[in-house]
């Protein structure tokens, strides 16, 4: 038997939480075999319910579920924590802007940061849920000078899995089928979902499509503003689909993807001229527990044009909350 790893989650007692808590608890993100410790974290006022939770993961009797406890002290949840997901912020609401979130979150975020740095394990995998997940990430990250810039992460796996999706249904294909997809840049509707090298049983989607229109009018924007369509029609920001990119993340993350491409927002090491420590959507393979960039990919006119665009939003973002770092 393995032993068990502490996996940190913040915001547990919220929708993310309970569609996210029960499918680590079956091995579903670290492997079968593997037992978990959840460390949960959530505001004072939020305990009760997360004792609920609780309650019902203890009901589940999940053979890998090794222990459990919630906490509102942010250095008791990442305490040796050797993966952290951070959900826990302010969802936006019908008509918020993400940008009106900025704010709110970032401090979060400063807090969480300096209490990884201080007790998680150094080589503690981070994943930022908590919109705006790319600057949350980065806050966290310059909040933790002592841990590894690359340990943290922002999750660009939803809208991955959303581009995978409506290219499956234009092309008539399956999404198992489809590899070297990417989406580019900051999570928000400024993200640059891009198919151009992406193959389908060894054909180029690009051939099989073969209309620029559509990846310009249709595509584009459809991804882009799946976060917003389904706040107007369920009232509610995405959970389900939140909470399975971030197990896919962490599980391709921890497990490796055998050379597939995956997205992930990572800070940047300058390449395809995104300055460094910039968190930025990439194309990336993992293997032995590490991400690698996929690098040399041609960046032609109209991405670069997309990539400039989710870039400058990234860095007013930045500009935003320079004062708190
Ligand atoms: N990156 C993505 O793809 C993606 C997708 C969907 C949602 N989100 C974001 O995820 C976040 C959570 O969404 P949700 O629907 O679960 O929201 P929710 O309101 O249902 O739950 C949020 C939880 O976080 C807790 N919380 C707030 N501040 C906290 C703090 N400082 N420490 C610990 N816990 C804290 C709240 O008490 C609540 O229980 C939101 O910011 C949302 O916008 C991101
Ligand atoms: O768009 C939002 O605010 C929610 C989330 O980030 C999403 O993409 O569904």
């Amino acid at each position: 038997m393995k032993s068990p790893v502490r996996v940190a989650v913040t915001g547990a007692a919220g929708q993310i939480g309970y569609a996210l808590l029960f499918r680590i608890a079956s091995g579903e993100m670290l492997g079968k075999d593997q037992p978990v410790i959840l460390q949960l974290l959530d505001l004072p006022h939020a305990q009760t319910a997360v004792k609920g939770v609780m309650m019902e993961l203890q009901d589940c009797a999940f053979p890998l579920l090794a222990g459990m406890f919630t906490t509102d002290n942010p250095e008791e949840a990442f305490k040796d924590a050797q993966v952290a997901i951070l959900v826990g912020s302010r969802p936006r609401s019908k008509g918020m802007e993400r940008a009106d979130l900025l704010q709110a979150n970032a401090e979060i975020f400063t807090v969480q940061g300096a209490a990884l740095n201080k007790v998680a394990d150094r080589n503690v995998k981070v994943l930022v849920v908590g919109n705006p997940a790319n600057t949350n990430a980065y806050i966290a990250m310059k909040s933790a000078p002592d841990l590894p810039a690359k340990n943290f992460t922002a999750m660009l796996r939803l809208d991955h899995n959303r581009a995978l999706s409506q290219v499956a249904e234009k092309t008539g294909t399956a999404v198992s089928d489809i590899e070297k997809l990417c989406v580019w840049g900051n999570h928000s509707p400024t993200m640059y979902a891009d198919y151009r090298f992406a193959t389908v049983n060894g054909q180029k989607v690009k051939d099989l499509i073969n209309d620029q229109d559509w990846n310009a009018n249709v595509f584009l924007p459809t991804v882009g503003k799946r976060g917003a369509a389904i706040i107007e029609a369920r009232g509610l920001s995405s959970a389900a689909s939140a909470a399975n990119a971030a197990i896919d993340h962490i599980h391709d993350w921890w497990l490796g993807t055998d050379g597939k491409w995956v997205t992930m927002g990572i800070p940047s090491d300058g390449a395809y001229g995104i300055p460094e420590e910039t968190m930025f959507g990439f194309p990336v393979t993992c293997e032995n527990g590490e991400y690698k960039l996929v690098e040399g990919l041609e960046i032609d006119d109209f991405s670069r044009e997309r990539i400039n665009i989710t870039l400058q939003e990234l860095e007013e973002e930045k500009a935003g909350v320079a004062h708190l770092l």
